[in-house]
């Protein structure tokens, strides 16, 4: 008999097909007030699961007693408890490497972006506010030749230190767990502390993962050892911000400038004060968001989903330890 799964994020049709050869499945698109109470009532009967968007909780995790799988469409898994899912022998997958290159694109897009304000002067120009020859009040900052600090040198970390180097001959800095030879090697990175990170970078650029050792890493005190000239970057999760002492930095000028493609609420309120700052590039969580990569993001999800059903773990998994 086919395992029961349940779908809750639409995936382009012919990979919806080869979900359904191997598989009964339930489909939502997304959940919300509404559908909540048929997706707990499928979650029932459901083997597998997969999309993205939803913060997996305990009670959702209670009403899926025949769970064997979990499919996020994503790399980040902080919507999950492992710890959790662990204990019941759920496997977790995600999608990792297929959407490096084109997050790293987006927060590139955000340094240059933020340090000459784009969006900001782009909106007067349609505003008709560009009435003649432009002086300083509307000038930017270079981006070429000065120094990022990468918050978490892994795939994506990588990705953008390497467009810094090669493409604006910048100096590169960074903060992870463990050293990176390849980064130190390739791109002339230098491995050092948050401290060291935050006084020297003239963009910091945040793209840890979310979990209790970063969030809220940067919070009033972090802000406050970074230049006063300095924009801060972050394409990893809005979480890993106290938002509010981000806002109260912009504005009293402990740093210049902001690039936010996350937010520890999303979608961004639409009172959020972030938004009424003019030195704030801010993007509706845009990262991996072209067609070609969420394809083949969810294409990896459903793959992961039909191999993990299987046993199959060796691939994307992130607690293959249950098989142990
Ligand atoms: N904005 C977006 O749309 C978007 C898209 C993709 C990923 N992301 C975020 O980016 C994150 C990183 O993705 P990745 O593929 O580069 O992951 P990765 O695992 O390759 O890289 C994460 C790096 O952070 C380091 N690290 C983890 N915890 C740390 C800690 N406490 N202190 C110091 N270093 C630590 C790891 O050693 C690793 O090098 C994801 O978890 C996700 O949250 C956002
Ligand atoms: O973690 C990821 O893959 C991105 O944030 C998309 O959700």
């Amino acid at each position: 008999m086919k395992p029961n799964v349940v779908l809750y994020r639409k995936i382009p049709d012919d990979l919806l097909a080869k979900l359904q050869e191997q598989c009964q499945v339930t489909y939502f698109d997304g959940i919300n007030a509404d559908n909540r109470a048929a997706f707990i009532k499928a979650l029932a009967e459901a083997e597998g699961v997969i999309g993205v968007g939803l913060q997996f909780s305990d009670e959702l995790m209670a009403a899926a007693p025949k769970l064997k799988a979990v499919s996020t469409i994503s790399v980040g898994y902080d919507d999950f408890n492992v710890a959790k899912l662990s204990a019941r022998g759920i496997a977790l997958m995600h999608t990792p490497g297929v959407l490096t290159e084109t997050t790293a694109d987006t927060i590139f897009t955000l340094v240059l972006c933020a340090a000459r304000r784009i969006t900001e002067l782009a909106e007067k120009v349609k505003q008709g506010e560009w009435q003649g020859s432009i002086g300083p009040d509307w000038y930017g900052s270079n981006v070429h030749g000065k120094t990022i600090g990468i918050l978490g040198m892994g795939r994506i970390g990588y990705a953008v230190a390497k467009r810094a180097h090669f493409g604006f001959g910048m100096n590169v800095i960074y903060y992870n767990r463990s050293a990176k030879p390849e980064a130190e090697q390739q791109l002339n990175a230098r491995r050092c502390s948050l401290d060291e990170l935050l006084a020297d970078a003239d963009f910091v650029c945040n793209v840890l993962p979310l979990m209790p050792e970063t969030r809220h890493i940067i919070n009033r005190d972090t802000l406050a050892k970074m230049k006063p000239s300095a924009f801060f970057i972050n394409g990893g999760r809005g979480a890993s911000v106290d938002e509010a002492a981000l806002v109260e930095a912009l504005k009293s000028g402990v740093i210049k400038g902001a690039g936010l493609d996350v937010f520890e609420t999303e979608p961004l309120p639409v009172n959020s004060e972030l938004l009424s700052l003019p030195n704030v590039v801010a993007l509706p969580h845009i990262g991996s968001a072209t067609h070609e990569t969420r394809y083949e993001m969810s294409k990896m999800a459903v793959e992961n989903l039909l191999a993990a059903l299987k046993g199959d773990l060796t691939k994307h998994c992130v607690n293959p330890d249950i098989l142990r």
